[in-house]
């Protein structure tokens, strides 16, 4: 009851283990755990429980379903009729979130159990370290949209591998495979999917404490310039807003639309 009044939608899971390994779960299978308002919200009120734990030690998210770990925003609520206004407000907060989670107080880690696009690579990309299965495919696929990325993933992608990698990868909207992705260094391990399903009971992470996760958390943030994050996050969702009144990104998401079920 608390939790609904709170906001929380059943999208998005969340329990800690016993171990001191928080897992959230985008639980929309239906719809390859697109992201909507609500579950940013749902979202925001997880990242903020976890990090409440005193000894916690890891945080994972990944999706439910073996196909996707998430197709990235919500198409139909992200319709192509906003204007740079409204696309911002609508964006913004999950700039938010996912920048809480690359702030976050511990690790915090990405399983990819099946394909990512869009925002979902962003979050994945606001994650510390990604783990996916050599089935998985990921794409930055904005550009092909007629944006940038909108929730501020692709500025983080700049500071998780080499420059050139980043922005070959997010102009050129590809689809990498999990071979490529690993070779350029977003994916961390490839693993089978039944070892990424139960992750937490098999990684070396839980034999460490939580002072040390805290301490290389903390370090890792201090390499990548975290304090730079907040500005060149919000830049690149301002860029996304701005192009998604353009006609070239209504064109992409009315071709979407056009190809989903009549529900
Ligand atoms: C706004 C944020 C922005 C950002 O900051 O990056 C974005 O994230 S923009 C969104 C980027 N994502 C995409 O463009 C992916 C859109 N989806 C697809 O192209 C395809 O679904 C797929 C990922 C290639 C998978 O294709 P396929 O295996 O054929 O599955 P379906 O297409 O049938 O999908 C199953 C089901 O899920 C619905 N779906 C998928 N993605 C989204 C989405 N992004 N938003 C809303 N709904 C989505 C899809 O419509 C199907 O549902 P039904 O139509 O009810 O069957």
């Amino acid at each position: 009851m608390k939790k609904k009044e709170l906001g929380h939608v059943p999208e998005v899971e969340f329990r800690m283990d016993n171990q001191g390994i928080g897992r959230i779960v985008l639980n929309r299978p239906e719809k390859l755990n697109a992201i909507t308002k609500a579950m940013t919200r749902s979202l925001h009120h997880v990242i903020d429980e976890a990090a409440s734990f005193e000894g916690i030690k890891a945080l994972t998210i990944t999706g439910a379903g073996g196909k996707a770990f998430c197709a990235g925003g919500d198409l139909t609520e992200l319709h192509g009729n906003m204007n740079a206004e409204e696309a911002y407000l609508v964006l913004s907060p999950m700039k938010e979130a996912l920048l809480k989670l690359a702030r976050f107080p511990v690790p915090t880690i990405a399983l990819l159990n099946g394909q990512a696009r869009g925002g979902g690579c962003e979050i994945a990309t606001a994650c510390d370290f990604r783990y996916g299965t050599e089935e998985g495919t990921f794409g930055f696929v904005q550009a092909s949209l007629g944006i940038t990325p909108g929730w501020g993933g692709g500025a983080l992608l700049f500071r998780r591998i080499q420059p050139t990698y980043a922005s070959h990868w997010l102009t050129d909207a590809s689809m990498y495979d999990a071979f490529t992705a690993k070779r350029i260094g977003w994916l961390n391990n490839l693993l089978p999917q039944a070892s990424l399903q139960k992750w937490e009971e098999d990684t070396e992470f839980t034999n460490r404490s939580s002072s040390q996760m805290k301490w290389f958390k903390k370090q890792l943030l201090a390499a990548l310039r975290s304090e730079e994050f907040d500005q060149l996050m919000e830049e690149e969702v301002k860029q996304c807003a701005a192009l998604w009144e353009e006609e070239d990104h209504k064109r992409a998401v009315e071709k979407f639309l056009k190809t989903r079920k009549k529900s």
